[in-house]
């Protein structure tokens, strides 16, 4: 009876494990779409995914180390650096590579740089210099579609501005997140329009290079990423100086267990995997050796990824909107997280099996919360915020800027 019990808990474990797995292998798709469809990873935050993919990092060692964790964990890790990875690449493609091929393709078909460019032509219907770039600005300054036709907010018509190769250069590389972070008017704008070309260099300042992302964005944003490597490090560190300490143990346990037909540990989740789906209990004594170096990377993990959603939530509201994300990444998100809870509580509530796999419950546990928050934005954003008019926009845009 114990034993049926025992095979029932372990299979519906795994089945929770297993929808967690296809929730997880599918979560990135949708902002995978979105990015393709806008040309651009920019609702999403740099930070965030930076902390995924030391998370993931650190989570795939922490299960291949943690002898306590199940077989599914084991490969769910592995998925998670698949999909963060092409994730991570597609984010590259758009900040570093896309528009440098398209701008450099604009230049071999047309050399001449656009002497005059109505402000009409500043806000493409996207995919143009820069488009989404510039689309998002656009958004964040209040000028808006009719008839499918983007037009500025100002209801004044603006005159012409001369520009020269680098202003047009200076725009392509302006976007959202800049703007965000700028109380200065994105160029075409009112405010920027009467703003010289000498005082747009003067604030050059705002420009997201695109290109040349990673230093600049180190210039504006440094204690993000600066604190995310610094804890990196130190934890790096202290797991290095752990590792050397108990890898004596782990080494001989290792070969021991080479009797067993196991040669790593790898091999050990499998043979877990096939012990526990045959109603087999682990050893206690391989939870012994649990609260070593995968349990240490396991809470390096379960910071990281709590730590990520943070700069992802601050984004959201100094945006003042989630454009650029996909809420569906989060509900996927969401029910990778709850099932992957689910399968390890279902699989076992003793002690000994909880306080190894912590870190993982703790984390997953943190991350559905910090989702739904996230997921509130989305619905707050679309159907609570007060709506900007456009003028009222504009007012307050002056005001900023002292004009007013
Ligand atoms: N690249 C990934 N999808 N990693 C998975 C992260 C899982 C983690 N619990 C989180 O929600 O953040």
């Amino acid at each position: 009876m114990k034993y049926s019990l025992r095979i029932a808990r372990d299979e519906v474990s795994f089945t929770l494990g297993l929808i967690s797995i296809i929730g997880w292998s599918v979560a990135e798709i949708p902002q995978l779409i979105t990015n393709y469809r806008e040309k651009s990873a920019e609702g999403l935050s740099i930070t965030f995914l930076l902390t995924w993919i030391l998370g993931d990092l650190f989570n795939l060692f922490g299960c291949w180390l943690e002898p306590a964790t199940l077989p599914t964990q084991f490969y769910m890790a592995v998925l998670y650096v698949v999909t963060c990875g092409i994730l991570t690449a597609q984010a590259l493609y758009y900040g570093h590579i896309y528009h440098r091929l398209k701008y450099n393709k604009r230049q071999h078909k047309d050399p001449k740089p656009n002497k005059l460019l109505a402000p009409v032509e500043v806000i493409p219907g996207g995919g143009d210099i820069g488009g989404k770039q510039v689309n998002d600005a656009e958004r964040s300054n209040g000028s808006d579609t009719f008839g499918g036709e983007h037009i500025l907010s100002s209801p004044i018509p603006l005159p012409e501005i001369p520009r020269s190769g680098s202003l047009e250069r200076e725009l392509y590389y302006m976007s959202a997140r800049s703007l965000s972070r700028s109380h200065t008017p994105m160029a075409g704008s009112v405010l920027a329009q009467r703003m010289n070309y000498a005082s747009l260099h003067a604030h050059n300042s705002i420009e997201e290079p695109l290109l040349g992302g990673l230093e600049s964005r180190q210039s504006t944003r440094p204690p993000s990423i600066k604190t995310t490597l610094c804890v990196v490090s130190v934890m790096s560190f202290l797991g290095i100086y752990n590792f050397h300490r108990s890898a004596d143990s782990k080494l001989y346990s290792a070969f021991k267990s080479q009797n067993e037909g196991v040669v790593i540990q790898v091999g050990r989740k499998l043979l877990q995997a096939s012990r526990m789906v045959g109603g087999g209990q682990l050893q206690e004594k391989d939870f012994e050796e649990s609260l070593g170096i995968g349990s240490f990377l396991g809470w390096g993990m379960a910071v990281l990824y709590m730590g990520g959603r943070l700069p992802q939530i601050f984004l959201n509201i100094k945006r003042g909107n989630a454009e650029g994300l996909n809420p569906f990444m989060f509900i996927f998100a969401l029910v990778g997280n709850a099932t992957y809870i689910a399968s390890i509580v279902v699989s076992s509530l003793d002690w000994s099996r909880i306080k190894p796999n912590l870190p993982w419950l703790v984390d997953a546990g943190g991350c559905l919360l910090l989702d739904t928050v996230i997921l509130y934005q989305f619905f707050y954003f679309r159907h609570c915020k007060p709506k900007e008019n456009k003028l009222g926009h504009y007012n307050a845009s002056l005001d900023d800027q002292g004009i007013v």
